[in-house]
Order: structure tokens, then sequence, then C-alpha cells
């Protein structure tokens, strides 16, 4: 960050407005106002292409810099980045940043969703035309539609997280479809925190869409003192991070828009709102939430009910995990990917090692260094070209339960082992289920698995 930015800024290419034709508007928000825009002398840039341009009021210069440090970081998850400058030449007399980015293209996923063929129409545009139609129109499809924009947003999402960025506005009008890359990146980064460096790091800041943002006001604790000096900031934040898990914001909006996804009477702003007015009346009971709006008998929530609860309910599992009230105990980015919903389609025994899993992230929650413990481990186990534990491992796992020791049971690590204990007895119990039930192909079934 320190050392390449200024260079950066030898090597790229420089604009200013009068390199730029402005075409038609595209949107208008508290920040700016956008349009399409076009190069007047082509040869500007060495890829052809529409534009976009964001006239930017006096935080424009911020999400210019954000932008400039996720095209450093983690270009793949935004959208593509090109310059901004300042014009101080505006009509207006104020201060004006342009923004300057490729022109990704027409559809956000709010547009998509807004669509009577929802989620029909996104599969089209992930595998290609007439590419899924290997299984009829129905919940089935519709989840494996869903599962794929989610491990797209999710790895976007896990990338910025990564790079010390929340983005704090994820919303469908915030995710857009690229064309180029036939993949969903995030979009406007008008609105987000970088840790890393203190930027736009201001506690008790509120810029908040009350439809997607989590219950918590405040992404960092408002006890945390205002952002120090940069070098510091980078050097304090993995601390930072962890005590406060900021991170976390955007994965409950996600959860919404996973929730969104599943159920269309949700997709209207109405349908949220009191969607968010129910779940808040109680306490964010996601299960009692449920039993509301079952007892209601609607076919929306039939349809959305029956794409979570496939699979053994993983869906249903992650939806959870991603809208707890505690930023705490809500899962990560990193930890979603990971989870039972995203295992690899096809493979043979998948149902086991998803109940393996699932079993196991049930036995670690509501404890996310559980989860955490957990998903490391399934990150180093397995074989080269499978994830996940090979029947070896679960052995060895099941002989090395951590042993009691009264005196040690007070304190943090007696919290860890028993965390440890918890998830080794599930695998355990899982591993008995597994023999039990499968007796002679057992053996054949492992074989296949490793090989
Ligand atoms: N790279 C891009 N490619 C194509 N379209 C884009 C791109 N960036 C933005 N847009 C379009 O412009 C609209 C507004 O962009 P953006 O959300 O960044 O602006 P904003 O002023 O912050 O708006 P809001 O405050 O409503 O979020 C988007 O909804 C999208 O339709």
């Amino acid at each position: 960050m320190f050392v390449l930015a200024p260079l950066e800024n030898l090597f790229r290419p420089m604009f200013k407005k009068e390199d730029l034709n402005l075409g038609k508007k595209l949107g208008e928000g508290a920040f700016g106002t956008v349009y399409k825009a076009s190069l007047v002398n082509k040869q500007l840039l060495k890829k052809d292409g529409p534009l976009v341009v964001k006239k930017a009021n006096e935080y424009g210069a911020v999400e210019a810099w954000m932008n400039e440090r996720v095209r450093r970081a983690c270009r793949k998850s935004c959208a593509d980045f090109i310059h901004g400058f300042l014009d101080e030449t505006s009509s207006n007399g104020k201060d004006e940043f342009w923004l300057l980015w490729r022109y990704e293209g027409s559809s956000t996923l709010a547009d998509l969703m807004g669509s009577r063929d929802f989620p029909y129409n996104v599969e089209e545009l992930l595998l290609g035309p007439g590419k899924g139609g290997d299984l009829p129109r129905g919940p089935e499809r519709q989840n494996r539609i869903i599962r794929i924009t989610m491990r797209q947003i999710l790895s976007a999402l896990a990338q910025l997280h990564s790079t010390g960025i929340v983005h704090r506005d994820i919303k469908p009008q915030n995710i857009i479809y690229s064309e180029e890359t036939k993949s969903f990146k995030i979009i406007d980064l008008g609105a987000a925190a970088d840790l890393r460096v203190g930027i736009n790091y201001i506690p008790k800041e509120f810029l908040l869409d009350p439809r997607y943002s989590a219950p918590e006001q405040y992404i960092m604790s408002t006890q945390t003192p205002s952002a120090p000096p940069a070098i510091i900031a980078a050097a304090l934040s993995p601390v930072l991070w962890q005590m406060n898990l900021p991170d976390r914001f955007d994965i409950y909006s996600l959860g919404l828009i996973y929730l969104q996804m599943a159920f269309p009477n949700l997709r209207s702003d109405s349908g949220l709102i009191s969607f968010n007015r129910q779940l808040k009346r109680r306490d964010y009971d996601m299960v009692e939430w449920r039993k509301l709006v079952e007892a209601k008998q609607s076919q929306d929530i039939k349809q959305g009910f029956e794409i979570l609860d496939m699979d053994s309910g993983v869906g249903w599992e992650l939806v959870q995990d991603m809208l707890r009230f505690k930023g705490r105990k809500r899962i990560s980015a990193n930890a979603a990917l990971a989870h039972p919903y995203f295992s690899r389609e096809g493979l043979l025994g998948l149902s086991i090692m998803q109940r393996l899993r699932m079993n196991v992230l049930r036995g670690a929650q509501p404890d996310n260094e559980g989860v955490d413990w957990v998903t490391s481990l399934m990150a180093k186990s397995g074989t080269d070209s499978v994830g996940g534990f090979t029947e070896a491992q679960l052995q060895s796992m099941r002989e090395k339960e951590p042993k009691v020791k009264g005196s040690v049971r007070r304190n943090a690590m007696a919290q860890a082992l028993r965390i440890q204990r918890k998830a080794a007895r599930t695998i355990a119990a899982t591993v008995d289920e597994i023999q039990k039930g499968e007796g002679a192909k057992r053996v054949n079934w492992w074989n296949r698995w490793q090989n």
C-alpha cells in the first residue's frame, strides 16, 4: 500500500474531464451522480469499451482511494476501477471528484431479482443459455442457482475482508453482473471502511441502509477510539479486527439477500421491511420467525423453506449462521465458504460428508471459535484432490480427544479444549453412525472417496 500506490501513479493513465463524453444517467445517490460514458480519444486506454463516471461530492476522494486499494489487493471482487481525479472547475463552485470504472453491464442483482423469472434469468447469465436444462424448473434447480450466486458474492466479500475492508452497504443494488467475467462483482465502496489505514473508520459514523443493516449500528465498538495515524492503524488493525469482527456486518446484509433469493415475498422493500420488523420482535430468533410465517401457509413461504431445507437443511443452517444477532456469533465469509452448503456437487458419498461436516459445525455452534477450529481443520485435512476428512484422519482425531483436567477448566484453554472435545465427540458419533448404517458398503465408500 505504502510502496505500490505512489509507483502506480507513475504508470497508470491519468484522465481529466475533457477526455470523457458523458452519456445516460445510471443513478443518483446521496454521494453523487453516475453516468455511462465513453472516451473522446479511444487511444487513452488499451482496452476499448464503455465506461462509468461518478461525479461525487466531498466523499469521492475516499471512494477513489478505496477503489485503488481494492484494485491492487483484490481486483476481481469489485468493478474494474480506472481512475479518480478532482475537478476544481466544476460549475457549482464546489469541488467535485470524478471516478471512472469500466462499464460492467446493465444488470444489478436487484434488477435481476425484480424479474418474475428470477432465479432462472441468473442461471442463463452465469452458466450460458440452455446450460441449466439438466434439471426441471423447481426448488432443486433454484437452489443450485442461488448457491452459485451466493458463492460468488461470498468469495468477493472474503477477499475484501481479508484486505481489511468492510463494505457496510451490501445490498442487491450494489452487486453487479459483469458481462465480461460472467460473474457478480461488488460496486459502490462509498460507505466502506478500511481498518488497516483507518480510512473512513469513525466509530460513530452512521451511514447505513436500514433495510440491509445488521442490528448493531456500528461496525466498530463505540469504545474503540477514532482512527489513529495510517501506519499505526496498519499495525493495530489485526487486533481491532479480532476485537470487533467488523466484517460480520456485511455477512448479515448478505444473509438477508440470501433470504430474499429464496423467498419471493421478501424481494420487495415492503416485504423486507416487514421481515425485519418480525425478526426484531422475536429477538432475532430465526426459529421463532419460521414458526410465525409457516403458520400462514403462503406459497412463497413454502417455496423458500423447500429450498432452504434441501440436503438436510444445510441452507437453513447457513442462513441462521449469517443472521445471528451478535456479530461475534455470526459466521465469517471464509467460514461460510467452507460450510457444507457449498460442498461440491455430484461427488460420490457427498451426502455422508455433508452430514459429517454439518454435525461438526452444529456441535461447535454457537461457539464461533469452535467453527473456526473445525474449518481450519477441514481446510488442512483431506486428500489433495478432495477436501474434508479422510477416514484415517477421523479415526486419529477420535483417538486424540483432549483429556479433561479439573484445574484448567476455568481458564480460556479449558474453553478451547471443551470445543475441541465437543467436535471430536461429534466426529466419533458420526463415524459410528456411518459404520452402523452403511456396513459393508462403507469400505467401498471410503476407498472411492480417497481415490
Ligand atoms: N462499473 C459499473 N458498471 C455498470 N454500471 C454501474 C457501474 N457502477 C455503477 N453502475 C450503475 O450505477 C448505479 C449507481 O452506482 P453507485 O451505487 O456506485 O452510485 P451511488 O451514487 O452510490 O448510488 P446509491 O447511493 O444509490 O448507492 C448502480 O446501481 C449501477 O446500476
